[in-house]
């Protein structure tokens, strides 16, 4: 059944301040590195979402302890990981693109057989680089074949206890993902694992850097060449984190400020992070907004009266696409959005969504190759399909904010990863504005 939300509008500026939850992506990587270490680690003020729910049980589901003590708030949770000698067990990866692609080396590395599968959604979602390397370094896994002959999931692979690893080659031009999932379990390999990118640039390569990063922070060495990434072996201790606010899902609130004309405050911004969603301040004012930082951690953006066109390479930042698109349709002439065909594999074919529901609202876009373009016009009230994505939900909500008449379809999407967006942006949208 599909649910039906009045996006509220509110073209007058929006001023006001939002906490955001945990990093997603940061959060994926502290289960998985804290799962393969036997001492315990704690994850302290985590993400209560889909995505990081789906992955504390998935790695129970192999054996590995995660005790999750609920708070009064989500600050206030914290979640204690001791791993272990894995065994198999039935994985459900939901349309989390962490769980579906760093929870598979694991099972290989588990003793026993694990079944993988996730929403309808995932079953199409790439998939084929992560088996095939996986297989070329000696694990045995059935896949089901998607459309393309590629392997997909559900996918059940049969841990043998341990495996050697070495060099491997990968094609991770789909998804960097492909190859973080090697390199998070890389410790865990007897001779670690070097892997090394063949074909097109890999994107969301500061994702890349944070897999990094995080192991590194484990104990664990990793060099880092021009498109090799060697992880030498080791138990990995993560000991305790503070998970940081996810800068990606800051983005849409920041967007209210973009094209209201408002000023929107972030608390708790890291000072520094390997989170790709810092760079949406940049991007936001190259669009023409003034951006402050407070010694006490606290962001400010002040959106502009005019909001500039752009035209960026968005490789890096792939997930920012569409809350970037939502404020182009907005911008005073024609934006261009760059190289970001991942987006194709992604929760939906983003290219294709976006293109779909700003055309619905009578905006100008089309895509090019790999490019979005992206034509501002006169837009009219509708209602906006969110495509199970959670980024094409506040992609609508952001549309909402300045277009009256828009109604989202499915805005409990936002779950994935922000499952209190509504009352959030209900939240920011009705404060003493
Ligand atoms: O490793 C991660 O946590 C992520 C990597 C990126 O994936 P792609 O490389 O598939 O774009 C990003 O878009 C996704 O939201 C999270
Ligand atoms: C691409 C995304 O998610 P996933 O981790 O499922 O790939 C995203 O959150 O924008």
């Amino acid at each position: 059944m599909t649910s039906l939300w009045p996006a509220p509008h509110h073209p007058s500026p929006v001023v006001g301040a939002v906490s955001v939850p945990a990093s997603k992506s940061l959060m994926a990587r502290y289960f998985i590195v804290a799962a393969l270490g036997s001492k315990p680690s704690i994850i302290r003020a985590p993400l209560r979402a889909r995505d990081s729910a789906l992955m504390a049980q998935a790695l129970r589901n192999l054996g590995v302890e995660v005790i999750w003590e609920r708070g009064e708030t989500e600050a206030e949770d914290v979640i204690t990981v001791r791993g272990g000698q894995m065994h198999g067990g039935t994985i459900d990866a939901g349309l989390a693109g962490t769980v579906m692609r760093f929870v598979p080396p694991l099972a290989a590395l588990a003793s026993g057989e694990t079944r993988i599968d996730g929403d309808a959604g995932a079953r199409v979602r790439p998939m084929g680089p992560v088996v095939e390397a996986l297989r070329a370094l000696g694990a045995r896994i059935d896949a089901t074949e998607n459309a393309k002959g590629e392997p997909a999931l559900p996918l059940t692979i049969y841990g043998k206890g341990g495996l050697t690893g070495g060099e491997v080659e990968i094609d991770s031009s789909a998804s960097s993902q492909f190859i973080s999932a090697l390199l998070l379990a890389g410790p865990r390999f007897e001779r670690g694992i070097t892997v090394r990118s063949t074909g097109a640039k890999v994107p969301s390569v500061p994702h890349l850097n944070m897999t990094v990063d995080v192991l590194r922070r484990a104990g664990i060495e990793v060099r880092c060449a021009p498109n090799t990434w060697t992880v030498l072996p080791g138990e990995p201790h993560l000991g305790g984190v503070t998970v940081e606010p996810d800068l990606s899902n800051a983005a849409p609130f920041l967007a209210a400020a973009m094209v209201t004309g408002g000023e929107v405050s972030i608390p708790r911004w890291p000072e520094q992070t390997t989170q790709p969603g810092a760079q949406i301040t940049e991007i936001f004012e190259r669009m023409g907004a003034a951006v402050e930082s407070t010694h006490d951690g606290v962001l400010t953006l002040r959106g502009p009266q005019t909001i500039s066109p752009l035209d960026a390479d968005l490789h890096d930042v792939g997930e920012l696409t569409p809350t970037i698109a939502a404020v182009a349709a907005y911008a005073a002439g024609p934006s261009r959005l760059r190289n970001i065909g991942q987006l194709r594999g992604h929760e939906t074919d983003r290219l294709a969504a976006i293109e779909a529901e700003l055309t619905r609202v009578g905006c100008g876009a089309r895509i090019e190759g790999d490019d979005i373009v992206i034509e501002p016009a006169p837009l009219h009230g509708a209602q906006m399909r969110t495509y199970a994505d959670h980024r094409m939900a506040t992609f609508a909500a952001i549309i909402g904010l300045r277009t009256s008449g828009v109604v989202v379809e499915n805005i409990e999407t936002t779950a994935k990863t922000m499952p209190h967006f509504p009352a959030m942006w209900n939240g920011l949208v009705e404060a003493e504005n």
